[in-house]
């Protein structure tokens, strides 16, 4: 049976009380922190970075899964490692070398993954599939939260999905962009396991109530 993760995205949380709200997702039922890294270069929007990273570690016992949508990517990997970070993921377009970006997440000690916006080819993992143990399909294109899904994501979960089923290797399938109540099923019957939601949790007054009605859906798969 599936294990399905619920990821809230800080994006859309309240940032001047950010540990109250990581608390707040995670006592809720969060399994995973997601981390957005925005450098207004690669993306258009400009978030944070290891500091805010190692000042939310001591609030939230879960794993919190780094997005770096930055370029480049190698010279900060280290230091989200230092921060806390227990997953780092990153564009194959916004790496000069992806097998050594891979491994040097690996070499600091956390698990590693590749991004896939609506228009970039899976075929960026052909050759790393043995240095990957997250795969994480962009539903909107990055830089903003409160974008609506594009359903054409859904053909490139079951993709990915195909792609980890051969490999017989143990890979998280994440999606993040519009994951609300109402789609979260259609992810998951694609294929997905991991659900990046930031609007849909940090939109509403009472964050336990979203996170259970998105578990409501999943159990219908
Ligand atoms: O990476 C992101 C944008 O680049 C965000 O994680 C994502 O869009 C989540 O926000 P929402 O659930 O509101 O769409």
């Amino acid at each position: 049976m599936t294990t399905f993760r619920i990821a809230p995205s800080i994006l859309s949380a309240d940032f001047a009380r950010l540990g109250e709200e990581v608390r707040n997702v995670v006592a809720s039922g969060a399994d995973i922190i997601h981390f957005d890294v925005m450098d207004n270069h690669y993306v258009p929007n400009l978030t944070v970075g290891p500091l805010v990273c190692q000042a939310i570690r001591p609030h939230v016992q879960v794993p919190i899964d780094v997005h770096l949508m930055v370029k480049p990517v190698d010279r900060i990997i280290p230091d989200f490692a230092k921060a806390g970070a227990n997953i780092i993921t990153f564009h194959p377009e916004a790496s000069d070398h992806i097998d050594r970006s891979l491994q040097l997440i690996r070499d600091n000690g956390c698990k590693a993954g590749l991004v896939f916006n609506p228009a970039t080819p899976l075929s960026y993992l052909d050759h790393v599939m043995d240095k990957i143990d997250m795969i994480l399909i962009m539903s909107v294109n990055p830089g903003f939260g409160g974008q609506s899904f594009i359903p054409r994501a859904l053909d490139k979960i079951a993709e990915a999905r195909r792609r980890i089923d051969e490999s017989g290797r143990d890979i998280l399938l994440e999606v993040d962009g519009g994951i609300k109540i109402d789609n979260i099923a259609a992810a998951a019957k694609a294929g997905a396991d991991t659900f990046v939601a930031g609007s849909a949790i940090f939109g509403q007054p009472d964050y336990k109530a979203v996170i259970d009605a998105m578990r409501e859906q999943l159990k219908g798969v």
